[in-house]
């Protein structure tokens, strides 16, 4: 295809030899004096029918598309730069314009105010459909257009979006329509009337126009067409308008990409927050059948008076279940928690039952301790695994027989309350080797309910991660696509409570608007390699896992759907059968 060079002085120069020098010194084929360029600076070539730039030499600095280049590929529309000077390779279809009817050639200065104010009015808007207005609007006010308008091509169907002005059926339909979207690149038609051929263009004789520039404009993988044109009593468009107005539209095809991402951001942001919402059950956040069952174990035991010990992971969210009971229950008292790993033995006796005035040094009065605040409501023992073994004959004695008796005083006080208990320990084996009572365990857990660990709760580690981000508020407000697939697969051995505090992190650390796996601290091609034998027993365990999540917790129907034995998958687990 016979193309032009456009030169920044507004000359244009046709590509006649298959390799053009390009430099200061006059022996070059274009001669250009800009600051930053070298006597001998680029060479343009001709590959078959294509053309392509590279330096003349070593620390010659050309770009295209912003990035420094050894070589590359141009085709007509593209922009690159040599030293300062921007150049533009343009198709030489069209006919040629008439020197006398030349704009002013574009100074440096020029376009970068024209850029800076496009940018500027183009950055405040932010829906797609008002950047685009506004794009347009402005793409035809610094052009001088008489008319402009946006053509934007969805497979066969043609749409104008915006225009300055009506638009009739026939423009939309045009042959300069078509031949920027075959091609991608402008067309530029600077006399009309020189052109016999397209002086008949139906948009050409429907519009009125003596001179048009029909520009490409790219977002994402679509391209659609903005069309500019000017009437009689207009100067026809010249080549420095060409390059001003894809400058635009450049421009304004990467403003309204980044919109476009915004949006899709926004439209994933708000059907995760539907879905959080609908999977929030008294602050828990979960849709996973695992999570599903254990709601609804909460909604049975909650207005019970049983006795509940909830076992689960570290971090997993044993309190909030305590928490939800409670809350369900109905009871006119209060919840009162106790973390049992927390305190010293003496301390936990004195907050758990309460003192007489004297009955140790600094009980300057009387005191009731936490068993009598949770009068008429609940009691909640964290950390039951780690009661002191001295503290839970007493306590057995508060859950078997309802009452409680104040350190230094021998009254016993009658207490009504329920009594939900958690732990992370093996309680069972605790009882069995005699570190734990089992007359207490008995009473404790006369139901069990089972938090389980995040990794066995699918999908939602994403949710909670999304409701975790909008909470903090910060710029970021999504997960890259990598992001997501590491936090589906991190193990998560700190639960929901890691998965928390890494999102927090990485939301205050980060800048930018989506949090990729380095935010997270998650992975990342600079992690070592895990030997294969570690990697294929944690793939195993974790499929295993995903299995039990699908069958709704049920280890037997998991086996069964994987096709082993239940001890089979209990040593999957690293479980003893
Ligand atoms: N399903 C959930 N949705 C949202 N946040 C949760 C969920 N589960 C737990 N969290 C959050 O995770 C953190 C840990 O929860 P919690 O303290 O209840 O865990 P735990 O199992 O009691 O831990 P530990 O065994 O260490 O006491 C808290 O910040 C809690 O808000």
């Amino acid at each position: 295809m016979p193309v032009l060079l456009l030169l920044p002085d507004g000359r244009r120069l046709p590509l006649e030899k298959p390799v053009v020098s390009v430099g200061t010194d006059a022996a070059c084929d274009v001669v250009l004096t800009a600051a930053g360029v070298k006597p001998s600076h680029a060479l343009l070539f001709r590959d078959g029918h294509d053309w392509s730039v590279s330096p003349a030499s070593k620390g010659c600095d050309v770009r295209v598309r912003g990035k420094r280049v050894e070589v590359a590929s141009l085709i007509a529309g593209d922009t690159f730069s040599v030293g300062s000077a921007v150049l533009t390779l343009v198709s030489a279809e069209e006919p040629l314009p008439h020197g006398k009817n030349l704009a002013a050639p574009a100074s440096s200065g020029r376009l970068a105010t024209v850029l800076a104010d496009f940018a500027a009015r183009l950055l405040v808007q932010r829906p797609a459909a008002e950047l685009l207005e506004v794009a347009m609007r402005g793409l035809t006010e610094t052009a001088g257009a008489d008319v402009g308008f946006l053509v934007w091509v969805e497979g066969e169907r043609r749409q104008v979006v915006c225009s300055t002005g009506p638009v009739p059926e026939a423009a939309v339909v045009d042959s300069l329509v078509d031949r920027v979207m075959a091609s991608g690149a402008p067309v530029w038609v600077p006399e009309v009337a020189a052109d016999a051929g397209l002086s008949s263009a139906p948009s050409v004789v429907a519009l009125k126009l003596t001179s048009t520039l029909v520009l490409p404009l790219r977002v994402g993988s679509s391209l659609a067409a903005i069309y500019l044109g000017r009437r009689v009593g207009s100067p026809p468009f010249s080549s420095v308008d060409l390059e001003e107005a894809m400058a635009l539209s450049s421009l304004a095809a990467l403003l309204l990409a980044t919109s476009r991402e915004l949006t899709e951001l926004r439209t994933q942001v708000d059907s995760l927050t539907k879905r959080i919402e609908a999977a929030t059950f008294e602050g828990l956040i979960g849709e996973s059948p695992a999570m599903r069952q254990l709601y609804r174990q909460v909604e049975r035991l909650g207005p019970t008076s049983l006795n509940v010990l909830i076992q689960g992971e570290t971090g997993t969210g044993k309190e909030w279940v305590a928490r939800a009971l409670h809350r369900r229950g109905g009871r006119r008292g209060r919840l009162v928690a106790i973390n049992c790993a927390a305190l010293p033995e003496s301390l936990i006796e004195r907050e758990l039952f309460g003192h007489a005035r004297g009955a140790f040094s600094g009980a300057g009065s009387d005191r009731a301790g936490l068993v009598e605040a949770a009068d008429g409501g609940t009691l909640f023992l964290d950390e039951i695994g780690d009661m002191p073994l001295s503290l839970q004959s007493r306590l057995l004695r508060v859950v078997q027989e309802r009452e409680v008796t104040r350190l230094g005083e021998s009254r016993a006080r009658k207490v009504d309350m329920r009594i939900v208990s958690a732990s992370h320990k093996p309680l069972q084996a605790m009882g069995e080797q005699g570190t734990f009572r089992t007359d207490l365990l008995f009473r404790l857990d006369e139901v069990r309910v089972e938090v389980p660990p995040l990794r066995e709760r699918g999908d939602d580690v994403l949710l909670i991660a999304h409701h975790v981000l909008s909470q903090e508020g910060r710029r970021a407000r999504g997960f890259t696509q990598k992001a997501t697939e590491a936090l589906r697969g991190h193990p998560f051995p700190g639960n929901v409570r890691e998965l928390v505090s890494r999102v927090r992190r990485a939301a205050v650390l980060a800048s930018g608007e989506l949090l990729g796996p380095e935010d997270l601290e998650l992975g990342g091609d600079s992690a070592p390699l895990t030997p294969l034998d570690e990697a294929r027993d944690a793939f195993v365990q974790r499929y295993v896992r995903e299995a039990i999540a699908r069958s709704g917790g049920s280890k037997k129907d998991a086996a069964q759907a994987l096709g082993i034995g239940l001890r089979s998958l209990f040593r999957y687990l690293g479980e003893e059968g």
